[in-house]
């Protein structure tokens, strides 16, 4: 009897056990099934375009393993082997990595919605523009563009005077005394400027060791690595992580120091508003130009039912601004002047243009900056050649047709944009650093979306005339007095890494001295 028992106790604890694992073995083949079958489309979809090799589960992700500059180079040889399309599968996601503009042409105006890991970078933008999901985007981006209209754009260059002359100051430190990385001298310049712009406030970044320009460089890091460190995606992995607090202090402390300007003002706003009389369209009151920030329009613009945004949507757009605004627009001035380091001949191109135009001591004239036609086209060769988002990532929600392959919803799109525009079918030669490449004639043989460093269609950058003009009036002070040299012998000798914006591995290395004439 007590032999029975025990044999059938044990037979039976076993057959639990094994019941569990049959029952757990048979759903988790169900769940795969489902999952597959639910994803079928993709599959099928994906079998038709070549791509990388990818493992169960993790997908091609021991691809983008490594320093930044590790990834960049993965993802530039993978677009170099594949021309025109491919595929690559990121854990159980599925990306298209696109490089052809006919594609861009389609994909741009179509998927507006922008890819989730995106997502990170909403603990410092929330909402804005650059983050928003498409409803809200849409509403918004209405509302704000006319703030980027050219009368109010101009009304801005009294601010980039200052502070490009403020640069001159600063760069004098340097001046001949070697080489040296001018990242941290420019990007305090175009913080100043975005943060003067975009709250009306000054932050005296390049004057003092101001806080917000420390917060405004690490909170990008840590929005990096938590694009790019598989872990990090996980909110419950990060939190738990010592960068988890230093992010939240950061956060805490930004939002402390634009969140106090926008209450203020709007409560400034707010006590005058009985006096403002609206124009007929809704827009701005009828104040004579008086140097405004943008924050001061983003508070009196009205939607077509009269209502403004909210005191957090007006933070999170001017978040938005400082972040979306300052580092791009400080890469490609670095970029620029590396450029004009390593071509000596077309930086007396420049110079003369500038010196033409504007003279040598005044203040740039908002009316001097389209006439700086030659300094344009070299600082669209340098945006060719430099383009800060070397990529983007949308995300699909319907199947588009793109021609020779349907896109399903469900994946996501990377839009190459430096593979595209270093192209040798589109740009002849493409290393060789030649302004005219922008003159109106080759422009226009070109397809639109070979060059789109700001990118294309509907959801374009919302600052390229505002970031032109900054960069020109920079670009007039500092080069009236100093002469630049680089100590990289071609643009090929620059390795590119990938961080939120593109970077160059070694750093921007320039030099530089008086100019004597
Ligand atoms: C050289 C300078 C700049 C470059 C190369 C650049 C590039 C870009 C690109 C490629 C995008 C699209 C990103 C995507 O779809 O994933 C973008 C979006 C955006 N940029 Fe810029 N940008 C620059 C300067 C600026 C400036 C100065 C501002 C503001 C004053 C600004 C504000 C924005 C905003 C708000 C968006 C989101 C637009 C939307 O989704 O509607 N950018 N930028």
């Amino acid at each position: 009897m007590g032999e029975f028992s025990r044999i059938s106790s044990k037979h039976y604890s076993w057959t639990v056990l094994e019941l569990l694992l049959v029952a757990f073995t048979c759903t988790f083949l169900i769940w795969c099934a489902q999952c597959l079958w639910r994803r079928r489309k993709l599959y099928k979809s994906a079998s038709q375009v070549p791509g990388p090799f990818a493992l169960p589960f993790i997908g091609c992700a021991l691809y983008f393993l490594g320093s930044p500059y590790d990834i960049f180079s993965s993802i530039m040889m993978m677009f170099n082997k594949y021309p025109r399309i491919f595929k690559v599968w990121f854990g159980p996601r599925l990306f298209y990595a696109i490089s052809d503009p006919k594609y861009f042409e389609i994909l741009l105006p179509t998927c507006l919605r922008k890819e989730p890991l995106y997502d990170k970078a909403r603990m410092i933008v929330g909402d804005g523009l650059f983050t928003a999901l498409v409803p809200k985007w849409k509403k918004n981006r209405k509302m704000i563009a006319p703030t980027f209209n050219q009368k109010i754009l101009d009304n801005f260059v009294e601010i980039f005077n200052e502070q490009a002359e403020m640069l001159v100051q600063q760069l004098q430190k340097y001046c001949g005394k070697g080489e040296f990385d001018v990242f941290h001298v420019i990007s305090k310049c175009t913080l100043d400027t975005i943060c003067e712009s975009a709250m009306g406030v000054k932050v005296n970044a390049q004057t003092k060791n101001a806080e917000y320009t420390k917060w405004a460089d690490r909170i990008m890091e840590i929005i990096f690595l938590r694009i790019f460190v598989f872990w990090y995606h996980y909110d419950n992995i990060f939190h738990m992580t010592n960068l988890s607090k230093e992010c939240q202090e950061i956060i805490r402390n930004m939002k402390g120091f634009s969140g106090k300007v926008v209450r203020e003002k709007k409560k400034a706003f707010e006590d005058k508003l009985k006096d403002i009389e609206y124009s007929n369209n809704g827009y701005f009151d009828n104040e004579p130009m008086k140097r405004k920030a943008f924050l001061d329009y983003l508070i009196e613009i009205r939607n077509d039912e009269k209502k403004g945004l909210s005191e957090e949507e007006l933070e999170d757009e001017v978040n938005t601004f400082i972040i979306a605004g300052s580092d791009t627009t400080a890469s490609t001035i670095c970029f620029a002047f590396t450029m004009l380091g390593l071509h000596q001949d077309l930086q007396e191109k420049v110079y003369n243009e500038i010196t033409e135009i504007i003279g040598h001591d005044r203040p740039v004239d908002p009316s001097d900056l389209p006439k700086l036609k030659y300094t344009e086209r070299f600082i669209k060769e340098t945006l060719r050649l430099f383009p800060i988002a070397g990529i983007i990532v949308r995300a699909v929600d319907e199947d588009v047709d793109i021609g020779d392959y349907i896109i399903p919803s469900g994946c996501s799109v990377v839009f190459g944009i430096l593979r595209i525009q270093t192209d040798e079918k589109y740009w002849p030669n493409p290393f060789k650093f030649d302004p005219d490449r922008f003159l109106p004639d080759e422009t226009a043989k070109r397809h639109p979306c070979t060059f789109v460093p700001f990118s294309y269609g509907p959801r374009n950058c919302i600052g390229p005339r505002y970031a032109m003009m900054v960069m020109k009036t920079i670009l007039s002070h500092v080069l009236r007095r100093y002469k630049i040299h680089t100590s990289y012998q071609s643009v090929k000798d620059i390795s590119l890494k990938a961080n939120l914006v593109l970077r160059p591995k070694d750093g921007y290395k320039v030099f530089i001295e008086l100019r004597k004439d």
